[in-house]
């Protein structure tokens, strides 16, 4: 069995890498971190988990870098690469769910995320987590920068048409929804049930840390760099993204040509779902690794209009980060992975 070691274990993503972990069968967790629930049990910072039997744990790098052979680290951006720099020398995987090790370039990240990066020489040997695009490589390396969950949902939905050139990358405009659960458990007066409950808003609108991540998978693609537009929202649903994402066409490029094109880019993915007519929504993927894909090709602007969903706590974070563990490991891609979706 794969020991695995959950740092940041009572937030959001941590409690859903604890539920798909705990049904994965090559895994037994050893150690769950946690800073305000130390020498808790996990059923006391989550009640309905209370008939799990772990205690939560303080943090001890040399028992967890000598116990594990995979840490996830759950945490915000900063203390993820000041926990990692500390862990990294135990040699062990370790799999970040911020975006602390996403970029191939630290000046990009620290220019987006106005700090400086503590371990700059471990962000260029991390791998960006994006299976679809980056499996050779993932399964090599020792530390995974697991993607963002707007970034996932983007950049699935555009690399087919990008690399072949099916559409203009610098008229790339991303209209992106989000569920409240992407914006973490840590309370604020914005994330109030009675501000989101009812309303819809904009936010981040071409400022949004994410942007710079599309920019960089997007711009490989392209073969040049490309400036894109992502303006993310917030929608009153737990969990769950749907990115609408429009772009000029390079030629007479018909919806039948999409599909085929996309069926094509993902035959081999487990995780990436082609709709051969009509649009996916976000109950098609809720609760599952899944990417949905679909496509609306518009004659009359001579656009395409494509349509991503992902559940943000799945494949858009914990669900994609198991999926890099058992690529480091060597196990089955859908390993934990393969339920159906929460359809209600
Ligand atoms: N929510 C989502 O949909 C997605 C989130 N992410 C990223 O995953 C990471 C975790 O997100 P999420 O679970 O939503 O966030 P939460 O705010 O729900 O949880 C973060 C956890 O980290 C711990 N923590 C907070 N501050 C610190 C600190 N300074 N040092 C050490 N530990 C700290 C806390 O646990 P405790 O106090 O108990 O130690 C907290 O429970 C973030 O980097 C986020 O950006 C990525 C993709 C999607
Ligand atoms: C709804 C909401 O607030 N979403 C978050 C994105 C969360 C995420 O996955 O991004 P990182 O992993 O890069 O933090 C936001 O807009 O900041």
């Amino acid at each position: 069995m794969i020991k695995a070691s959950i740092i940041g274990a009572t937030g959001y993503v941590g409690i859903e890498l604890i539920r798909i972990l705990a049904g994965h069968p090559a895994v037994t967790l050893v150690h769950l971190v946690s800073q305000s629930f130390e020498g808790q049990k996990i059923g006391e910072a989550y009640p309905h988990l209370a008939a799990r039997c772990e205690t939560l744990e303080g943090m001890n790098f040399e028992k967890i870098g000598g116990d594990s052979d995979v840490i996830f680290t759950a945490l915000p951006h900063g203390a993820s690469a000041e926990t990692i720099q500390k862990l990294a020398p135990y040699g062990k995987k370790i799999i970040d769910l911020s975006a602390d090790f996403r970029y191939d370039d630290v000046a990009t990240y620290e220019a987006w995320y106005k700090v400086k990066h503590p371990a700059p020489e471990l962000m260029r040997q991390a791998v960006y987590g994006l299976p679809e695009l980056h499996r050779a490589e993932i399964q090599k390396c020792q530390i995974v920068g697991n993607p963002g969950c707007y970034t996932t949902c983007s950049i699935l939905g555009l690399a087919p048409a990008v690399q072949k050139g099916f559409i203009d990358p610098d008229s790339i405009i991303i209209d992106a929804k989000s569920g409240v659960t992407g914006a973490g458990r840590k309370p604020s007066t914005d994330l109030h049930f009675s501000e989101v409950n009812e309303s819809f808003k904009a936010y981040g609108v071409g400022t949004h840390r994410h942007t710079s991540e599309i920019e960089q998978e997007i711009s490989k693609l392209a073969g040049k760099p490309v400036v894109l537009s992502f303006s993310p929202h917030l929608i009153p649903i737990q969990r769950g993204i749907l990115a609408t994402i429009y772009a000029k066409l390079t030629g007479e490029i018909a919806h039948g040509d999409f599909v085929r094109l996309y069926q094509e880019f993902y035959k081999d993915e487990p995780f990436v779902q082609i709709e051969e007519k009509g649009l996916p929504q976000i109950k098609y993927v809720r609760g599952t690794n899944l990417c949905r894909i679909g496509f609306v090709v518009d004659p009359r602007t001579n656009r395409v209009v494509i349509v991503s969903v992902i559940d943000n706590l799945v494949k858009g974070a914990a669900g994609q980060a198991v999926e890099n563990m058992n690529l480091l490991f060597g196990l089955p891609e859908t390993a934990g992975l393969d339920n159906s979706p929460w359809y209600l």
